[in-house]
């Protein structure tokens, strides 16, 4: 379980993250959702300890995060940033990378075969000898994600991973991280901006607003008030053979733009 009580975080003076608790199981695939700077993001670092925590606990097990060296949680956390740096390194540099922490620099037979298999998992055969900087921003995403798993961590943290991936692509790095996340019993959570996805992927749903957590709650549990508050719009949602539909911000009520989609008839 990780525990997060009380958890404030404040940057030179301005709070960016204010009284959050959450209790995350492994196996489960949070997604956190909201509107764009209301710490999304912060929380991830915060988990990660790449940002100071002002106030509060994060607990894994017995381990106070709060306290423990960045060195010591690092074994327990992989994390993947929004942007990444240009890095200079091949596509199957980074993959040897992420085993590292288990294996030092002699990588063991067991590694190998793990990086093979994500390879042929991740699709990513095309590109192994290529500097990644030269990749696409969606081919680049794969590789960090796939670096990510091989970690092996018990807390997997993604910020945005799919947010350049085309939409088959998209769906088969969701299927994936889901996968993984039960297999390896990861506590995984990943910040989204498709709502259709979130709802559909996630086990479970925080839904992040202002600096505070608004709901957490299973993801079949989510309502069309809730999202309407979390995003301060008017919300539709239907569930079809599992499958959420969404539409926001969508007024048929008034003539502003029609979207019907008869065939016109251009015929004189
Ligand atoms: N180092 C920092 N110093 C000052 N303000 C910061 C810092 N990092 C983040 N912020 C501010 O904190 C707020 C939350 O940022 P965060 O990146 O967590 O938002 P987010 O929910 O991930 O947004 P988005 O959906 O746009 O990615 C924003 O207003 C941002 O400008």
């Amino acid at each position: 379980m990780l525990k997060i009580t009380n958890l404030h975080v404040k940057i030179n003076k301005k709070i960016l993250l204010e009284n959050i608790n959450l209790e995350l199981k492994p196996k489960d695939l949070n997604v956190i959702i909201g509107p764009n700077g209301a710490g999304k993001s912060t929380l991830l670092k915060a988990i990660a300890k790449i940002i100071q925590i002002y106030k509060g606990e994060i607990s894994f097990k017995e381990i106070d995060f709060t306290t423990a060296s960045i060195n010591s949680i690092s074994k327990y956390i992989a994390y993947m940033a929004q942007f990444n740096q240009n890095s200079n390194l091949t596509t199957v540099d980074v993959l040897q990378i992420s085993r590292r922490k288990y294996s030092g620099f002699s990588l063991k037979e067991y590694d190998h075969d793990m990086i093979k298999n994500t390879i042929k998992e991740f699709n990513l055969q095309n590109f192994l000898n290529r500097n990644i900087d030269t990749l696409s921003g969606g081919e680049r995403q794969k590789i960090f994600l796939a670096a990510a798993i091989l970690q092996e961590p018990k807390i997997l943290l993604l910020d945005e991973p799919i947010s350049h991936l085309d939409p088959k692509n998209q769906i088969e790095m969701l299927e994936l991280i889901r996968k993984k996340t039960k297999e390896n019993n990861f506590i995984t959570i990943t910040v989204l901006h498709d709502l259709q996805n979130a709802l559909h992927y996630a086990d479970k749903i925080v839904m992040l607003k202002n600096k505070e957590i608004l709901y957490f709650e299973n993801s079949l549990n989510i309502t069309e008030k809730m999202i309407s508050k979390l995003f301060d719009t008017t919300c539709k949602l239907f569930w079809q053979e599992g499958h959420p539909f969404l539409f926001l911000g969508h007024s048929h009520n008034n003539n502003i733009h029609n979207h019907s989609h008869k065939k016109e008839n251009h015929d004189t």
